[in-house]
């Protein structure tokens, strides 16, 4: 047997172990500046039949192939007007957001406009603006950025304080140098000594159980993973998981086939404003 065939059983098998999720009601955007999805008392369950595991799986894998195609075609054809008010809408939701300023360990990423990503670039100056002003009467910031580490996944979050940390990757998106101007290794925020209270994710797509479609690499499931478990391990309270979504990128509730690895957001900050998708954000929004 092939070991990616082996690696599929495997996964098909760790599935049935699925996770469980509370469920919200359909999104209807609002015009409020929270969205509030009703509580329901249904849970999403993954049910496999031992015999068809590895098929069960790779029915998920061409289901999520054949969302990211669509979400990929459907950004490069939205106009571009349209494109930079949701940008500016969502930008501007989060930098007025309770959570984002009193946030002070953050996880984010640079946005890339050939991938159609919601623009992050407010964001990150907010952020660095935060953390270079000596005596400001706001939370000092420390910033965290992806760096991809090899194809296998690993990534890692290190910290910067300048955009001319960042330098371009192999996939022309910009990423912080192993280094800094002096030599001296960036600090990883998974040897930080104090938690992360925030990330703010991409995604092709999103739904209002905060089921995140990613661009099929595994590196934030398996970052958040390890992040996750580094956090309990600690007994430092959990970051808050926030995605950011232009209006399209919302899809129905469900429709993001999911495996066990597959890590549930708790918010999406949408042109429509805050969506939660989870008790711990509910409960803030209250
Ligand atoms: N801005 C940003 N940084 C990030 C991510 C991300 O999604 N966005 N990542 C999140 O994992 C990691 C990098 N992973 C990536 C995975 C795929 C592609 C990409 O260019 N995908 C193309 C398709 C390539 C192909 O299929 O051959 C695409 O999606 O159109 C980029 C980054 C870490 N840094
Ligand atoms: N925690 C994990 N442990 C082992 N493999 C994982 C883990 N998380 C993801 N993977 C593997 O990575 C591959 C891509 O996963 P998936 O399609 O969910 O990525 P994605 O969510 O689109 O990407 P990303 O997480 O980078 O945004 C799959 O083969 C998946 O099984």
């Amino acid at each position: 047997m092939s070991s990616a065939r082996r690696l599929l059983i495997r996964e098909a098998k760790e599935a049935l172990m699925n996770q469980t999720r509370t469920i919200t009601s359909t999104f209807l955007p609002l015009r409020s500046a929270i969205v509030r999805p009703a509580p329901s008392p249904r849970r999403s369950i993954v049910t496999m039949n031992k015999d068809d595991e590895p098929n069960q799986l790779e029915a998920i894998v061409q289901q999520k192939q054949a969302l990211r195609s669509k979400m990929r075609k459907a950004l490069k054809s939205m106009d571009p007007i349209q494109r930079s008010q949701e940008d500016n809408a969502i930008q501007n939701f989060v930098l007025e957001a309770p959570w984002f300023k009193s946030s002070e360990k953050l996880c984010a990423y640079v946005s890339c406009a050939a991938l159609r990503e919601v623009d992050t670039s407010k964001i990150l100056s907010e952020i660095l603006r935060n953390a270079a002003e000596e005596g400001c009467a706001q939370i000092r910031k420390n910033l965290y950025l992806p760096r991809i580490e090899d194809r296998n996944s690993n990534m890692r979050m290190l910290k910067i304080s300048s955009l001319t940390d960042l330098i371009a990757n192999s996939m022309n998106i910009l990423e912080p140098s192993p280094v800094d101007c002096d030599g001296n290794q960036r600090e990883d925020v998974m040897q930080a000594s104090e938690p992360v209270d925030l990330f703010v994710l991409p995604g092709l797509a999103f739904d209002s159980l905060g089921r995140r479609l990613g661009r099929s690499g595994g590196y934030y499931d398996m970052f958040l993973k390890k992040y996750k478990e580094l956090a309990s391990k600690r007994n430092w309270k959990q970051p808050l998981l926030v995605a950011l979504s232009y209006s399209l990128q919302i899809v129905d509730e469900g429709a993001i086939a999911i495996t066990h690895n597959d890590v549930p957001v708790d918010a999406i900050v949408s042109p429509a404003g805050f969506i939660p998708t989870s008790p711990a954000a509910t409960k803030m929004s209250d």
